[in-house]
């Protein structure tokens, strides 16, 4: 349709109606945002006149108290209901721009007349609060929108579901208040509009994909039945961009009783979370909790430990060699697994009988309660408890042991020292408990021993708190000496059911060592938490109601069955590709995703790749095992070229050429992607002589437009304008995980790819039929290559 058309004159008429009306709004909003603000400013101001401030006697300073909090309420409800409307103005600012995305004309099923429906990312309702102008994209009738095409279509509402016919279908580009693209469309969410949002240049910070959510995104979004849904999606499918519309689409759904606070996603690095930190926002929601699960480890175990980070493991897995090597490779692949689990499960019940290592108790450099007094204390505990709750018994009696201590050491020299050691604070507090309780008398010398006592108590109350602290967390455990009894001890020596490694001695050594270390490897990070919280107890989550883990492949079992147990009440939404599975343990272990998941869960595959060009996933298909599901979307570009040298210097030439090609072309994002950090470094050192170039080591946690050298693993989850493939030679690329290391790397690229190879390419590249990319053989330097 064209701007003179009739019918795009009426839209944009309807366009002006409906946005005078979100300025009626805004300025009606901002007048009470105003007079909020103002009093918010005031009740500050004012706060202590406010208050009814009287110390003098207990009963004024109870009425201080509750005035105080009174007024503290006061001010911090007004700042929220603030903080709420100047949401609700973005929102409506939002919509002055962009009112709408889409339209449906639905006739119900026994109703006279046709309701035209128009969508977008919130609902406007008309200036008499009658009708809306705009339908919120998560109403249940917007679901229409995105499941159907114009014909025979329902939905679910409340308590019943709505059946009848879609007769007209559109879709609109609005931006500054006008049309500036509109299509009626036969397919679910048509094509137009899709190319032109994918053609255009990557970004820094993910886009909200709202207006083109496709009908098997829009499954996954508004899944509210399984309590673990599974979404396998190849690279590029919109795994991600539907996990955050499915956050907000909760939030919208369960607004009574959900908020952010509620919602937990695991993702793959820092970088990461910056990279998606404006999709909720843009859509008027607030961000959900975002974590990586090493900051999570690092969070329990990071005060006793340095915990390895699992880039760190694989750079170790990618530039390793030798014995040590290969006994490590062994353990990483053991120790994802569920066999490990039980074998952690069966060492614990043997605890339960006999060898947790527990610590003495000290005091003041004494040794007051001994490791074996506490063990005798443990088992003879009734033996049908489990650990965690004799842990707990254990614990009180040695508070109950501390208490009696407490007493009989007030009366020592080395107490009345230290009350002369006190500060005039806790002197005078003294004087005042002495006052309030009316235990001065007219005899001095009982008043002089009164506050003596009171004075001893206080010492030694003071000096013992930290000790009780202790108790209470349950410190009296030596969980490391424990956990290292399983690798030392042979009667923990795993049993035949265990199906430990050949050489599991060797593992066990190297365990051992690093756990003297104080190290954490990432593979003895999760096994050593599931084994303390076994030991100590899981203190679930229960305030987390929903948790997505996006890149969940690389999740091992083990590390899933922990998450599972620590947030109990949590449902979860894993999403990943089976294809960019990338950790060492994938080879051993059957990833989160595959098949063959024994629980039970709702399983959703995404096969169309929205990323890339449809000749970059026609290349990258080519040396995945089930490539063939795979499916482009139809969207023109450059064939991938490969440019084979013969020396260093070529290459680096080329490489330049290559990337003076790309800026030239208008690319913004330009992404050298190499298989290791040890590789970024050394491409970093000659180019950054060259050109402007930045490099993302595992520390960095935003990216700006231009040119950077980042690792494969960091760059998951985001996406390039054009990537160069440093080194794609055989020697490179050759192994196993390293194809699905290449696949995530080629991936990245939305519209242009290069691969540069010293010598002969990877094996994975010389698989590919020819037809699918260019291959250039470069012997002396030339300018250009296209
Ligand atoms: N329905 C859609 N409409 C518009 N763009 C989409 C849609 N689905 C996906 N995209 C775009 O495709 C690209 C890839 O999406 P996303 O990063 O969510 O995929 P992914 O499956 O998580 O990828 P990967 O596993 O490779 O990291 C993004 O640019 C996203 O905006």
């Amino acid at each position: 349709m064209d701007p003179n058309d009739k019918e795009w004159i009426s839209e944009q008429d309807r366009v002006n109606k409906v946005v005078e009306e979100v300025k009626n709004k805004i300025v009606k909003l901002s007048e009470r945002t105003a007079k909020i603000k103002d009093r918010v400013i005031d009740i500050r101001k004012n706060f202590w006149e406010d208050v009814t401030v009287n110390l003098d006697e207990p009963d004024d300073i109870i009425e201080t108290q509750a005035s105080l909090k009174q007024q503290a309420e006061f001010l911090s409800e007004r700042e929220r209901s603030h903080g709420q409307l100047s949401e609700q103005l973005k929102t409506l600012e939002r919509l002055e721009d962009s009112p709408y995305f889409g339209r449906i004309d639905f006739k119900e099923e026994g109703e006279k007349d046709t309701e035209s429906i128009y969508i977008g990312i919130s609902s406007l309702m008309d200036k008499n609060e009658d009708d809306f102008l705009i339908y919120d994209w998560r109403a249940p009738i917007s679901s229409l929108y995105y499941d159907y095409p114009p014909g025979k279509a329902q939905f679910e509402a409340v308590d019943q579901t709505i059946h009848g016919e879609i007769e007209v279908k559109r879709q609109y580009i609005i931006r500054n208040a006008k049309i500036k693209g509109m299509f009626d469309t036969g397919l679910t969410i048509g094509d137009h509009l899709l190319q032109s949002v994918l053609g255009n240049n990557a970004n820094t910070q993910m886009k909200s994909i709202v207006a083109t959510i496709q009908r098997e995104q829009n499954q996954i979004i508004r899944n509210e039945k399984s309590d673990l849904l599974v979404v396998q999606g190849v690279a590029g499918s919109g795994k991600t961009s539907a996990a955050l519309q499915r956050v907000a689409y909760l939030l919208y759904r369960y607004r009574e009783m959900l908020t952010a606070d509620n919602i937990v996603l695991f993702s793959p690095n820092p970088l990461f979370n910056s990279y998606v930190a404006t999709v909720l926002p843009e859509l008027g929601e607030e961000n959900m909790k975002q974590t990586t699960f090493h900051q999570y480890l690092d969070s329990e175990l990071g005060k006793q430990f340095t915990i390895e980070t699992p880039f760190e493991q694989m750079e170790f897995y990618l530039n390793g060699s030798g014995d040590t090597y290969a006994d490590r490779v062994q353990g990483i692949g053991y120790k994802a697994g569920l066999d490990f689990k039980r074998l952690l499960e069966d060492f614990v019940s043997q605890l339960g009988e006999k060898g947790i290592q527990f610590r003495n108790l000290t005091f003041r450099g004494k040794r007051i309660i001994t490791k074996i007094e506490i063990e005798n204390y443990f088992y003879r505990l009734d033996d049908n408890l489990s650990i965690p709750n004799r842990m707990e018994l254990v614990s009180k009696w040695l508070l109950g042991r501390l208490k009696e201590m407490e007493q009989a050491e007030q009366n020592k020299d080395w107490v009345l020292e230290e009350t002369e050691l006190l500060g005039k604070d806790e002197y005078l507090d003294i004087h005042q408990q002495l006052q309030d309780e009316n235990m001065f008398t007219e005899d001095t010398f009982d008043d002089f021993l009164r506050e003596e006592y009171l004075l001893r108590k206080r010492v030694v109350s003071k000096k013992l708190k930290p000790l009780k602290q202790k108790v209470k967390r349950l410190f009296f455990v030596d969980i490391k000496k424990t956990y290292t009894k399983l690798y030392v001890e042979k009667r923990f020596a795993p049993k035949k059911v265990h199906q430990v490694p050949s050489n599991w001695d060797n593992i066990c050594k190297q365990t051992v060592i690093n756990l003297q270390d104080k190290y954490l490897t990432w593979e003895d990070a999760t096994p050593f938490l599931y084994f303390k919280k076994l030991m100590l107890g899981f203190n679930a989550n229960r305030l987390i109601q929903h948790l997505f883990i996006d890149e969940a492949q690389d999740y091992s079992p083990l590390q899933f069955a922990f998450l599972r147990k620590m947030f109990p009440s949590s449902r979860v939404t894993l999403l990943g590709d089976i294809n960019q599975a990338i950790y060492a343990h994938a080879i051993h272990e059957e990833t989160l995703l595959s098949d063959k998941m024994k629980e039970k869960h709702e399983r959703i595959t995404l096969t169309r790749s929205y990323r890339s060009t449809k000749p970059i996933v026609e290349f990258t298909k080519s040396f995945m095992e089930h490539g063939h599901l795979i499916e482009p979307f139809n969207r023109e570009g450059e064939k991938p070229q490969l440019v084979e040298v013969e020396s260093t210097e070529i290459l680096n030439e080329k490489i330049v050429q290559q990337i003076n090609e790309y800026q030239e072309t208008g690319y913004e994002t330009i992404a050298i992607i190499t298989k290791t950090m040890k590789e970024a470094k050394f491409v970093y050192q000659w180019l950054s002589n060259r050109l402007e170039v930045k490099i993302m080591d595992e520390a960095a946690h935003t990216f700006q437009k231009g040119l950077l050298i980042i690792p494969a693993y960091l760059a998951k989850g985001i996406e390039f304008d054009a990537v160069i493939i440093h080194n794609a030679s055989k020697s490179h690329y050759n192994k196993e995980l390293e194809r699905n290391l290449f696949y995530t790397a080629c991936t990245r690229a939305m519209h242009d790819l290069s691969m540069f190879s010293l010598g002969q390419p990877s094996p994975f590249i010389e698989q590919i039929s020819k037809d699918k990319f260019k291959h250039y053989k470069v012997h002396a330097i030339q300018k250009s290559n296209r």
